[in-house]
């Protein structure tokens, strides 16, 4: 009846888990109980669970992004401690197969339900509105991208309580992820969740390449485009390039351990190494994805606070697209140890430094940018500017691996392990906590307290050099990565330093936290009436925060880079009110993608357990469910004028109120 599915699941032994379980378990019941007893399930049903409005379905997708962000922290702290203590003849805290779960759970979740729904939701609240569009191509889609990926979130969260985690590294390489040595359901679940996320990633890419290339405003030819949204171009590219590969590993890895296939085993004509290649061929350019957005959120922030046009805004957009079609032609650089020989070897490894120049490009137009401009200097400029000296150094350190005879000194050590942490949080984490802070009071209609993030960035920054230099001196002395305990006492003092690393970190992200939770109580004093609270230079600066349900009541044009900024330095209204406003045309809100995503949660879990009486209902579900949605002709509407002229004039309402104040 239930598989493999029996009460002995759930870890009782295990006094961590069972601890945070309960923890979870009380949270869960509060907010369930919060929720009740304020009569929020309605509202929180129809205007958020089953809205297909962009702007929420980001702001969804950061929520439960910097939720997740806690539990692949608690991950991080609980290795790094752990080590700190299992030295010599300590054991530390943490028996082996735990600590195997921990570091492969901190890998995906970070990765993948981390910085993936943090660079989803940036673009989902911004590009619509950088672009002047009403929403995205296709807003059920989106609302189904956003659920699926929930659902992998909730699977590898199961996975704590019920059953275990792979215990393979995040790069499960067969014959380990195989199910001769990885039997238990921890391989299945780390399948399934990043199957599903990684479809909703799939359909996201669809979308907002077929949203940018089709809905852009009149005049904005592709070279006149935000340069956050070309960086989101090319990082849907990567996707649509990438992320089907992801699929046909994971579904190949499937069938050698569900119907015993052979792709990826040494007997009857199947090889380990199409594995490696495979899931490079995603991963690599997954490391893009996530970078390239953090780029342009700092180019607009360097932009807007040099209050100058981004210099080199050509070789920017250029640079970009050379990044996205080098990041396809690297992958190999991942196994130069593998034995593919010394040409192929000497070919990634030159493609792969190749990398450093349009990087280089980038890094040098951003430093032109504030050069003879006033650059301000605030959280998000801070975090810039720490990003240009700390990525820099982990861009070298990449370079140095991608020479094939280095790399077989280094591959696998814990100079593997700084290198990308390096670029990963001196890159692509304060480039996203840059954005949020950007756009926040564009979502949310107030600022966020600067100093605030000033202490969370200095906090990151201070802590990753504690964190992860000590790394690179480990590596260089031997020490690999993915040990659980280690015998040379002059690693010791090296690994008790990124302990305090760590703890620095944490504190970062409590003051995150203490950002958005005293910025919401005295918001009052921060709100952001006029719609442009940084003297902004694109167009979602032209409507207001937040902006209503359909963006813009006129389609604005924009002809120019930095139409607005132009608009306004030439007293031009970018978007006059008209005698009469038009309709709109806007999609129905609908639970339609979160009922198919249920259906998929449960043969996802359903194919881990082995309940397959489960998984064909799951199945069947999700399949007739999307189908009985492509029936349902009730999906769009039009807005009147006489509401649209409403809420305008509330707006231009509360915008004279403010002067008058003022
Ligand atoms: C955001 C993520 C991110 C980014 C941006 C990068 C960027 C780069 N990475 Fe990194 N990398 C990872 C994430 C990332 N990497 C991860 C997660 C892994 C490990 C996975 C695992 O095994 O678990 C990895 C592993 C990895 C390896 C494999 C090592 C091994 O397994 O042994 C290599 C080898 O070539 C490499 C190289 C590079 C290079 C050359 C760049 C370049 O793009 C960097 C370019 C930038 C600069 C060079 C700095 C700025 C430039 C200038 C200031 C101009 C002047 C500079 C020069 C002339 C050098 N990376
Ligand atoms: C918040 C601070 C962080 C700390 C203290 C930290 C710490 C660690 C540690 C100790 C390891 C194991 C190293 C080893 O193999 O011995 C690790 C691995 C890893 N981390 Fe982090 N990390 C942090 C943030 C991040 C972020 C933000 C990401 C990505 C977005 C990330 C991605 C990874 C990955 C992919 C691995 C490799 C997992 C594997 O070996 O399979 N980490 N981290
Ligand atoms: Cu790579």
């Amino acid at each position: 009846m239930f598989g493999k599915l029996t009460l002995d699941a759930i870890p009782y032994h295990e006094p961590i888990i069972m601890i945070t379980l309960a923890i979870v378990a009380l949270g869960g019941l509060g907010l369930f109980a919060a929720v009740t007893y304020f009569k929020k399930w309605g509202y929180l049903w129809s205007e958020w669970l089953t809205s297909v409005d962009h702007k929420k379905i980001g702001v969804m997708y950061i929520l439960v992004a910097l939720v997740m962000l806690v539990r692949g922290f608690a991950d991080a702290i609980m290795m790094r401690t752990h080590l700190a203590m299992a030295h010599g003849d300590g054991q530390g805290y943490l028996p082996p197969e735990h600590y195997d779960q921990i570091f492969t759970a901190h890998g995906i979740i970070m990765l993948i339900f981390v910085a993936m729904p943090l660079v989803t939701g940036l673009m989902n609240i911004v590009v619509p509105l950088q672009i002047g569009a009403r929403d995205v191509a296709f807003p059920y889609l989106n609302s189904l991208s956003f659920w699926l990926f929930v659902g992998g979130a909730l699977l590898i969260n199961l996975s704590l309580g019920l059953g275990e985690f792979a215990k393979t590294g995040w790069v499960a390489y067969p014959p380990l992820s195989g199910i001769k040595f990885s039997p238990g359901v921890g391989m299945d679940y780390y399948i399934w969740s990043m199957q599903l996320s990684g479809l909703g990633t799939t359909l996201t890419g669809v979308n907002f390449i077929a949203t940018i290339l089709k809905m852009r405003a009149p005049g904005m030819s592709l070279m006149k485009m935000p340069i956050f949204t070309w960086t989101i171009l090319v990082t849907c590219v990567l996707i649509c390039g990438a992320f089907p590969p992801l699929t046909a590993t994971l579904a190949m890895l499937s069938l050698d351990r569900y119907l015993d296939f052979h792709f990826f085993t040494n007997e009857l004509g199947g090889n380990p190494m199409m594995y490696a290649n495979l899931f490079w061929i995603w991963g690599h350019p997954e490391v893009y994805i996530l970078i390239l957005p953090a780029f342009g959120v700092f180019s607009e922030v360097v932009a807007t606070f040099s209050r100058k046009t981004l210099f080199g805004y050509a070789s920017m957009v250029w640079a970009t697209a050379a990044i996205g079609v080098l990041s396809f032609v690297v992958w190999l650089h991942h196994f130069f140890t593998m034995g593919s020989g010394a040409s192929v070897n000497a070919f990634f490894g030159i493609m792969t430094s190749i990398i450093a120049i349009p990087t280089g490009v980038k890094i040098f137009t951003w430093l032109f940018t504030i050069f003879r401009g006033r650059l301000q200097l605030n959280a998000m400029t801070w975090m810039t500017l720490g990003f240009l000296v700390t990525f820099s150094i982990g861009g070298m350190t990449g370079v140095l691996m991608a020479v094939p005879a280095a790399d077989f000194v280094l591959h696998n050590s814990l100079f593997l392990i700084a290198h990308f942490h390096n670029v990963i949080i001196g890159g692509a984490v304060f480039g996203y906590l840059a954005g949020i802070i950007y756009w926040f009071p564009k979502a949310f209609g107030f600022k966020l307290l600067d100093r605030f993030g000033r202490y969370s960035f200095w906090c990151w920054l201070i802590g990753f050099y504690f964190a992860f230099m000590p790394l690179y001196v480990l590596g260089f002395m031997g020490m690999t990565r993915r040990l659980n305990h280690f015998d040379n006492p002059a690693w010791v003092p090296w690994v008790q330093v990124a302990v305090v690393g760590a703890v620095l970190i944490g504190i970062g992200i409590v003051f995150t936290v203490v950002q958005f939770v005293t910025s919401y109580i005295k918001r009052k004093e921060n709100l952001d009436v006029s719609g442009d609270p940084w003297d902004g230079r694109t167009l979602e600066w032209a409507t207001s925060s937040p902006p209503p349900f359909y963006n813009f009541a006129v389609i604005p044009t924009a002809d120019k880079i930095d139409a607005f900024y132009e608009a306004k330095k030439n007293g031009v209204e970018l978007m006059p009110a008209p005698e009469h406003y038009e309709p709109i045309h806007m999609p129905k809100n609908t639970g339609n993608g979160l009922v198919v995503s249920a259906f998929v949660i449960a043969f996802g879990f359903a194919m881990i357990w082995h309940i397959w009486w489960l998984a064909i209902v799951g199945l069947v579900g999700a399949v007739v469910s999307f189908i009985v949605r492509s029936y349902d002709e009730d999906i769009d509407y039009y807005v009147q004028p006489e509401e649209i002229a409403r809420i305008e004039q509330a707006h231009h309402q509360t915008k004279a109120n403010a002067v008058v104040q003022a």
